[in-house]
């Protein structure tokens, strides 16, 4: 019995050498990690796995088939997430790492890391309030990436998303790893509240629409192409405006409803997986998977913008232009023009100071 614990005990150390402390109080605590290496799919990391979104996050993720290893990673509360998610009997194993000097272990072999880590707004403040902490975070992790999985495709949620993205560029380039198909800022859930707000507006299943959502991540620079909804429909100007300003204002919304307690993270984990699956579809050689992403673009005159792009075996592998704009759309574009703009200058400063 001892030989075999001693056993059990060197293969547990070896697959999650972070979970052995947690794992010291267990008997059997490697059996789930003995049998499933060989599994096919695809390894993900979750930096930022124990907040608000991270953990519905990581319960979906560990719920994807396309999934054969997931990674934990946060600075608190790690090897409990850990443990809850992975007593669930679906086939990714998964390991938890705790704190920094985890991270590379977290990261080592990575095909897609999701970065979810950051503070949260609360009522009153923009999402760029949140730079002044949020980018420190943001680029300590895109190191980390640069360093240990220099070809994962990286899904970054962390706001400002309209700056961190451009701050990973940065890290990226000074690294010498930028590969400007990898890097994908999450704008899925101004998608996912588009295809609610204008299906209820027109009294159809949100599964019937897609609205494409161009720009960026942020008030404004939200721009929901109304006249390119699928399926073809009109709106009066009242229901174009209040569509316009609900999805614009949605995380506003969310914020002011938790009053104090955060900002969305159960339609995000759900958005954040409904992205992350079509980047594993696109990893896995499937053709025609189209999302709405921020990338590096040039579809205007700015050098990230999010629109429509296919995703691949290399990340965003094709940009779509923006197609033909109404009136309302040509104003709107040009506000979240020159919002962004200063977001994303904001960024590059940050790191190239
Ligand atoms: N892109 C989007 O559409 C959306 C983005 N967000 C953003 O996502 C971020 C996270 O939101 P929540 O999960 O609600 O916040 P939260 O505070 O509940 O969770 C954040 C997690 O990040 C962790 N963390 C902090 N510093 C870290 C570091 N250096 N390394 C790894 N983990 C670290 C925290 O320990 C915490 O567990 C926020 O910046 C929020 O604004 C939120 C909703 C939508
Ligand atoms: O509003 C926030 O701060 C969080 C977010 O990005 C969203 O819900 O769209």
């Amino acid at each position: 019995m001892e030989q075999t614990n001693q056993r059990i005990a060197k293969i547990s150390a070896h697959l999650c050498p972070s979970n052995s402390q947690m794992e010291e109080s267990f008997g059997l605590r490697s059996a789930n990690c003995r049998a499933k290496g060989g599994s096919p799919g695809f390894k993900v990391a979750i930096l930022g796995a124990a907040g608000g979104i991270g953990q519905p996050l990581a319960m979906l993720m560990k719920m994807n088939p396309l999934v054969s290893v997931l990674h934990l990673y946060d600075v608190v509360n790690a090897p409990g997430v850990t443990a809850d998610i992975s007593h669930m009997d679906t086939g990714a194993v998964v390991r938890g790492f705790l704190g920094q000097p985890q991270l590379e272990s977290a990261l080592t072999g990575m095909d897609l890391v999701i970065i979810p880590a950051g503070v949260p707004r609360k009522p009153g403040m923009t999402r760029d309030d949140l730079f002044n902490i949020n980018a420190g975070i943001v680029r300590t992790l895109c190191e980390g990436i640069a360093k240990c999985c220099p070809r994962a495709v990286v899904n970054l949620i962390s706001n400002p998303v309209n700056s961190t993205v451009p701050i990973a560029a940065e890290v990226f380039k000074k690294a010498g790893t930028y590969d400007p198909k990898r890097l994908l800022g999450v704008t899925m859930l101004d998608v996912v509240r588009a295809n609610t707000f204008v299906a209820e507006v027109l009294g159809l299943d949100p599964r019937e629409v897609d609205v494409p959502v161009v720009g960026g991540h942020a008030g404004v620079t939200i721009l929901p192409l109304l006249s390119q909804v699928k399926p073809p429909s009109s709106f009066t100007p009242d229901e174009v405006e209040y569509l316009t300003n609900r999805i614009q204002n949605g995380g506003t919304e969310v914020v002011e409803a938790k009053a104090g307690a955060g900002s969305a993270t159960l339609s995000m984990a759900y958005s954040a997986v409904k992205f992350a699956d079509a980047c594993l579809r696109g990893l896995r050689g499937d053709a025609g998977v189209v999302e709405c992403a921020f990338v590096a673009s040039e579809v205007t005159e700015l050098p990230f913008f999010a629109s429509k792009v296919r995703l691949g075996r290399n990340g965003a592998e094709e940009v779509f232009q923006l197609g033909p704009l109404n009136e309302y759309e040509r104003v709107g574009l040009e506000k979240a023009k020159k919002e962004l703009a200063a977001s994303i200058q904001k960024g590059i400063s940050f790191i190239r100071k």
